[in-house]
């Protein structure tokens, strides 16, 4: 196993629905015990069969999702499905006093909110697709959506590709087309790894 990174900075991944964000995630979690951590949101869902308060999510009603809103409580907030869900700044910091690196694995809209609020500190990593048929026959690979699904997935994803190129908003930008190389980028960066050379 690796020494932690020294950069112990959040690190926020982002990258289209089927890119391959989860999968080079989890690797780095297995391959890095006890290094990573993720956030826990908080949603106005009502909990799933399974879900557990603090574990999957934070569970708050509309109005208490609002109040945390307007406290600033939230680095990210959106609306999906019906649903609102917030990463807040205390979720972060509590991972961080365990001295685990915090891992964000976002979308567009909350990269974009987490840029704007200076006083955030992060590391900002896209992933992109080869191209664009390869994400698409990896979100129908996955066999997790719907058609329609796949078709709202794919006009989105054009919308991450422009900001990704357009804003220079990344840290660094990972192509996954063999998810080995990619991988070993991710580390690369992660760990800071090429800083130590
Ligand atoms: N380099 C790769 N080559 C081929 N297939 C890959 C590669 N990386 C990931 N995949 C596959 O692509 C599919 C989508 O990957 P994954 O679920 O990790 O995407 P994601 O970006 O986390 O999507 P979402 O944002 O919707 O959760 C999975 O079936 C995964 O096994």
């Amino acid at each position: 196993m690796a020494p932690a990174p020294w950069d112990s900075r959040p690190i926020v991944i982002s990258g289209p629905s089927g890119v391959g964000k989860g999968t080079l995630v989890q690797k780095l979690f297995d391959e890095h015990p006890n290094t990573f951590a993720f956030t826990v949101s908080h949603t106005t869902h009502a909990p799933r069969v399974g879900e557990v308060e603090g574990r999957n999510y934070f569970f708050v009603d509309p109005l208490t999702f609002d109040d945390l809103v307007s406290q600033g409580a939230f680095v990210e907030h959106a609306t999906f499905s019906g649903s609102r869900y917030g990463t807040s700044k205390k979720t972060i910091s509590d991972q961080a006093a365990k001295g685990r690196v915090v891992v964000l694995d976002i979308e567009m809209h909350g990269v974009k909110q987490m840029k704007a609020n200076p006083s955030i500190d992060a590391r900002y990593i896209f992933i992109k697709s080869p191209s664009f048929e390869a994400l698409e026959a990896r979100l129908r690979g996955r066999g997790t959506e719907k058609d329609a699904d796949i078709h709202k997935r794919l006009a989105q994803a054009k919308a991450e590709a422009d900001y990704a190129t357009t804003s220079g908003v990344h840290d660094k930008i990972i192509v996954n087309d063999d998810l080995q190389k990619a991988f070993e980028e991710l580390e690369e960066f992660v760990f800071c790894w090429n800083k130590l050379a």
